[in-house]
């Protein structure tokens, strides 16, 4: 059996010894993706931050390519959401793409050329290799996401985790970071993201899981995302408008 790039088993995951999510049970082959839905406060970060040891694994088990989340961050990236950053960050675009290497070639030693190339192909796959010369800070908001999303490409993961990527993202940001993530899991790479917006999760996760404090379902989005589940998660009332539009609202 090929091991699944990441598993949880009856997971609870917290801090300090508290659980905030727990009856964690699910896989993500390499190549898939994986959509945390939820209310705020839900626990999606904490599931994300789990995987790389930023949240404890309380009960249960959680595997990443079979190994403990701790003694797996080599294979994985993380992309945290753009406003955890300080946008004044005095680098450039390609700069803070390269940082993504540093993991490969040590962060003491100089870059080489592969390493920007490396650095200038994750900027093109988001669809910025015009940006790479400019400031960080001086890019949108949703040009920062798709530079951090294009920092994590850089180091090569197999699993890629994202924190809410499309939060207060423009359009054209949202298509270019869709594409890039596509393209990703088309070369086998797992991505498991975050968001706030279903119709988003339904059309682009080949598993859903809709947490609020536990697991309430996980599998295709047709079962994860069905109008009932979603009420009972989010404790309101779901509308399922056409098929491909879900609205909740408050009960
Ligand atoms: N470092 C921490 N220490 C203790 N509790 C935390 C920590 N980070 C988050 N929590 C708590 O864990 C619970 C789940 O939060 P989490 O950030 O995982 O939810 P979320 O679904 O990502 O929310 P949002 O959609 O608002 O970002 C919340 O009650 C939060 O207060």
């Amino acid at each position: 059996m090929t091991e699944a790039a990441l598993r949880f088993t009856g997971a609870s995951l917290g801090y300090h010894g508290v659980p905030v999510l727990t009856g964690i049970d699910l896989a993500v082959p390499a190549g898939q993706h994986l959509a945390l839905v939820g209310p705020n406060g839900a626990g999606k970060s904490t599931l994300i931050k789990s995987v790389v040891g930023l949240a404890q694994v309380l009960g249960g088990t959680a595997t990443v390519f079979g190994r403990a989340p701790g003694r797996a961050r080599d294979l994985c990236a993380y992309v945290p959401q753009a406003s955890d950053l300080d946008p004044d960050f005095p680098v450039t675009a390609e700069h803070v793409v390269l940082m993504g290497r540093y993991r490969r070639i040590g962060w003491w030693r100089p870059t080489r050329a592969a390493d920007r190339q490396a650095a200038r192909d994750a900027l093109t796959l988001v669809g910025l290799a015009g940006q790479a010369g400019r400031r960080f800070g001086l890019l949108s908001g949703g040009q920062r996401q798709r530079v951090l999303l294009a920092r994590a490409v850089a180091s090569e993961p197999r699993l890629l985790l994202l924190d809410e990527p499309f939060n207060g993202v423009d359009t054209v940001s949202q298509h270019a970071i869709l594409v890039a993530l596509r393209g990703l899991s088309a070369a086998g790479t797992a991505v498991v993201l975050s968001t706030h917006d279903l119709a988003l999760a339904r059309d682009l996760a080949d598993t859903v899981c809709l947490v609020n404090g536990r697991q309430w379902a996980a599998g295709p989005p047709q079962h994860a995302l069905a109008a009932d589940t979603l009420r009972q998660a989010y404790g309101g009332n779901a509308i399922d408008v056409d098929d491909r539009r879900t609205v909740l609202v408050e009960p």
